[in-house]
């Protein structure tokens, strides 16, 4: 029993509960990506330069790790406050801000955006994939990431007071790195010390998520409160997804929006339309998993942004909510998806 224990750790303090609402749990509002830059197709490159044009605003969508300018969401935190505040006309309440050490996390901006906005945020812990992984990290051991992970829920991150609310989204590459490795062992030891949430980004293989569950449990990660992010990219068949979700994470559809023809990191994968998102989730729903699924947009480019005629943070809340109500799922399996399933998980132990 601590301090934080039945409670969740937002930017500003300790919140109930039962405060939290409708929640997105895999967000960015501040980040970059430069780590995932692709370069354009052949011929392209002119475009790329220059985007941010109506007439290239597809080609953009189509392309997004293309352009350098469309990979620093943390150059628009003015259209993401209004970005916010849309968010909560549209009933949202609550966004965990998923940025980790190695894709610029601004925890300052971050407290900012929760006073002027009134949305609750709960921000992230620990570190994002290898690439992005300095020497110094690389070399350290698992106790000393632990401590530095601790120390970001206990004490603040980055030299500031903010506390991070969860562990995560730890970044893991596939196969996945020795310095990824150790960051999940010291990521399930902080859990097991803290009681706390866990996110996990898994690599762009569906083999990836269970051998994460599988490392986090060898040295006593808690499953029961861990999400498993990007399925809707990373497990198509029906048989393995339940094979997976019979472990016991928490599943998470966090890419709504996204509806990008090629997916770049992984051409062997077909990104799935919103409508397959919510049949995958309506298959979940029927397979008994309603407490488990969650569900984001996961913005971490520009041109997702309403500012750049994107879907913007309130997508699911406007559009996907109505098309889950028309197709087998309940206004009571919503409401868990969207506030209990968040809820649970967020609160320490
Ligand atoms: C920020 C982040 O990691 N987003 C996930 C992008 S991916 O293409 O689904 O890996």
């Amino acid at each position: 029993m601590s301090a934080l224990t039945g409670k969740v750790q937002t930017v500003l303090g300790l919140v109930d509960p039962n405060q939290l609402g409708r929640t997105m749990t895999h967000e960015h509002l501040t980040m970059t990506f430069e780590c995932c830059y692709f370069a354009p197709p052949p011929g392209d490159a002119a475009v790329a330069q220059n985007p941010f044009q109506m007439q290239h605003m597809h080609w953009l969508r189509q392309n997004p790790y293309s352009c350098h300018e469309n990979l620093l969401l943390n150059q628009e935190t003015s259209a993401v406050r209004d970005e916010l505040l849309a968010y909560r006309k549209a009933g949202g309440s609550t966004i965990v801000e998923n940025t980790t050490t190695g894709i610029d996390r601004d925890l300052p901006a971050l407290r900012q955006l929760a006073k002027d906005t009134g949305v609750h945020i709960v921000a992230g812990a620990g570190f994002y994939v290898d690439c992005t992984h300095t020497e110094a990290t690389k070399k350290m051991s698992v106790e000393k990431l632990t401590d530095i992970i601790v120390g970001e829920v206990l004490h603040g991150a980055d030299g500031t007071d903010v506390r991070c609310g969860v562990i995560g989204e730890i970044g893991t590459s596939w196969p996945i790195t020795e310095s990824e490795r150790k960051v999940l062992r010291a990521t399930a030891h902080a859990q097991a010390q803290l009681g706390c949430p866990v996110i996990i980004h898994p690599g762009r293989n569906p083999a990836a998520p269970a051998e994460v569950l599988r490392i986090l449990q060898e040295v006593g990660g808690d499953i029961g409160k861990t999400v498993m992010s990007h399925l809707d990219r990373t497990i198509f068949d029906e048989g393995e997804l339940l094979e997976f979700a019979n472990l016991g994470s928490y599943l998470e559809y966090d890419l709504f929006g996204i509806e990008t023809l090629n997916y770049c990191f992984n051409l062997d994968v077909d990104m799935p339309s919103d409508s397959q998102r919510v049949k995958a989730l309506a298959f979940l729903v029927d397979e008994g998993y309603e407490d488990k699924i969650l569900v984001a947009h996961d913005i971490h480019t520009k041109d997702r942004l309403t500012k750049y005629g994107g879907h913007g943070y309130s997508h699911i809340l406007k559009n996907i909510v109505p098309k889950m109500l028309t197709r087998g799922i309940s206004q009571q399996q919503v409401d868990k998806i969207l506030i209990d399933n968040p809820k649970h998980w967020l609160t320490f132990k």
